[in-house]
């Protein structure tokens, strides 16, 4: 029988929540390649710092539109004013070789992946209150006071949608919250070697009758 295939997780959080920390801290916990994030397109402008390829496939909107058209996206969305796919390849390759896979996707994007494929995990990280997300919008350091106040009021359509997920995290104390996500993504991954093994032993019991 084929190789466990990996498990599907949605995480999705307003920005400033702590989302790419806790990925990145659980990525740093299992180095062997067993987890990894899907990098998305985009047609937003790269920032300073970012990198084609490794932060999102940064495209103009032309060339987002014919991928659309040739079906080559999972799921995809305009968030406020720019576009951004998830990879379908990407996705359906990965998975497949037993690795899983996160989609950092917004709400939108989440109803769409539900809809396609109903197994997938979705995870809604949120912060502590509104005043802790705007400390750590501002540590972050890298947005203007018009930029933050702009982002916290995205932070409220985001969290809007929070009921939507199946499993929510308070990010309040930073480990605490990567053993939680920890936790979620390493409980399905037993679960569904266990289905497998199950569905192994009964097909053979079938099969030598
Ligand atoms: N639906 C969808 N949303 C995405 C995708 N990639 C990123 N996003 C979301 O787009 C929003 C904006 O992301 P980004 O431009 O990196 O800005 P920031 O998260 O506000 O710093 C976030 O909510 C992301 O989770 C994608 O492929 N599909
Ligand atoms: N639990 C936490 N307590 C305090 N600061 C945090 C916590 N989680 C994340 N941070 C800090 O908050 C800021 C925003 O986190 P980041 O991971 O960039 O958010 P996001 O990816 O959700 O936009 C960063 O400076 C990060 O170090």
């Amino acid at each position: 029988m084929s190789k466990v295939s990996g498990n599907l997780f949605v995480i999705a959080a307003p920005s400033g929540a702590g989302k790419s920390s806790m990925i990145d801290a659980l990525l740093r916990r299992h180095r062997k390649g067993s987890m990894q994030v899907s990098v998305s397109t985009t047609t937003r402008k790269p920032r300073p710092g970012e990198k084609d390829g490794e932060h999102y496939f940064f495209v103009d909107e032309e060339t987002f539109l014919q991928q659309v058209d040739a079906g080559n996206f999972y799921e995809h969305a305009k968030v406020f004013d720019h576009y951004y796919g998830t990879s379908r390849h990407v996705i359906e390759d990965t998975l497949a070789s037993g690795v899983d896979v996160f989609l950092d996707i917004d709400w939108q994007g989440a109803r769409q992946v539900k809809a396609a494929y109903p197994g997938v995990h979705t995870v809604f990280i949120l912060p502590p209150s509104n005043a802790e997300l705007e400390r750590r919008l501002r540590i972050r350091g890298q947005d203007s006071d018009e930029v933050i106040a702009r982002r916290m009021a995205k932070a409220q359509h985001e969290m809007a949608h929070y009921g939507e997920f199946g499993y929510i995290i308070v990010n309040e104390v930073f480990d605490d919250s990567v053993d939680q996500l920890e936790h979620i993504v390493l409980s399905q991954r037993l679960r569904r070697s266990k289905q497998q093994i199950r569905y192994r032993e009964i097909l053979q019991d079938l099969l030598a009758e």
